[in-house]
């Protein structure tokens, strides 16, 4: 585990705490997130409302916070008529809002007589290809024959550089639904060098394969093999599924693992709406945290229809548990 990830597990007694959703609580708040740029529409509209969120989920326990940049792409701004300056600009803006909501909180901790808070850590989110085209196939995987292992990697490539180098912690690839895109991520982090850890978490529907049928093992074995990934799992996966995956994921990596599932209900990429098929609850997060947490998860959190009142219930049911 990288020595910044290691220390904040330490710290928070065996588990630590990521954030909730993100878009989910945007939204919560008023945003219209309705958009071909989803949550990232807000860097350009309601900054605000982003270190909002943040501050929520400092507030609810969260020991890691993710920043807005999930479906914040270079293509998907210039396509809404904004220069690559002012792209890149939001980029850096997004990891900006999350470092100062962090620093804002802290420094208020810090002046509370009894701290009951770790000073979190800030992911920047990178969404995969199939978010950037939001037409669903961030949950199906298919990505159609033209679309190249060289492809992905030239999308990646700019908004990787630019997030890490606009300071963040750590570097979270998110719903990442195929093995090429995970293979193509790998050799990315390698190329160029990137020397803020990531982690990299696949989508499931199936809690037996990546969004795409293909096997956990094929590609936590290409994960394995890089240094420059310090922590797998799986995120925005319905949660009954999540114990098992974990069980699974120990026997086939020495790596951290990271399970931040979504409350169970379905995209309907078409129709861009959530299905109610079995929406798991605050109360059921927390029995299951602890469980997730026995099976050998290092970081637990939530993701889409999550909110800052899951990720308290989680923290409260993990750090009582670890003596926090
Ligand atoms: C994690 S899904 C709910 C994100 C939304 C999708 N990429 C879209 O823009 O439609
Ligand atoms: N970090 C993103 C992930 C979406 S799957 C969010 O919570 O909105
Ligand atoms: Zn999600």
């Amino acid at each position: 585990m990288a020595g910044v990830v290691e220390e904040l597990v330490k710290k928070a007694g065996g588990c630590a705490v990521i954030d909730g959703g993100f878009a989910t609580q945007l939204e919560a708040l008023g945003a219209d997130i309705n958009d071909s740029l989803w949550s990232a529409a807000c860097l350009i509209t309601k900054p605000h409302l982003i270190k909002e969120v943040h501050m929520q989920y400092l507030e609810a326990g969260a020991d890691v916070i993710i920043s807005s940049s999930y479906q914040a792409t270079i293509p998907g701004f210039l396509a809404r008529g904004l220069l690559l300056e002012e792209a890149e600009g939001l980029l850096r803006t997004s990891v900006q809002l999350a470092r100062e909501a962090r620093d804002e909180f802290w420094k208020s901790t810090l002046r509370s007589s009894k701290p009951v808070y770790n000073r979190a850590l800030v992911a920047a989110s990178i969404g995969s290809y199939g978010a950037y085209l939001a037409d669903g196939s961030e949950y199906s995987g298919s990505y159609g024959d033209d679309v190249t292992s060289e492809k992905l990697k030239d999308f990646h490539r700019r908004r990787l550089q630019v997030l890490a180098n606009a300071g963040p912690d750590l570097i979270a690839f998110e719903a990442i639904p195929n093995k090429m895109e995970a293979k193509a991520l790998v050799e990315l982090l390698e190329e160029e060098n990137i020397q803020v850890p990531s982690w990299i978490c696949f989508s499931s529907v199936d809690g037996k394969h990546l969004c795409s049928g293909e096997s956990f093992g094929d590609c936590l074995e290409i994960l394995n093999a890089s240094e420059k990934v310090a922590i797998v799992g799986v995120n925005c996966t319905p949660p009954q599924f999540v114990e098992g995956i974990i069980r699974d994921f120990k026997k086939q990596t020495k790596k951290a693992i990271a399970v931040y599932p979504n409350s169970g209900e379905v995209w309907d990429g078409r129709a861009k709406r959530w299905l109610p098929v079995e929406c798991f609850g605050r109360k059921s997060f927390d029995v299951m945290a602890r469980r997730w947490q026995e099976a050998g998860a290092s970081l637990v959190g939530g993701c889409c229809r999550t909110t800052p009142s899951t990720i308290r219930a989680v923290s409260n049911a993990l750090k009582s548990r670890n003596g926090q």
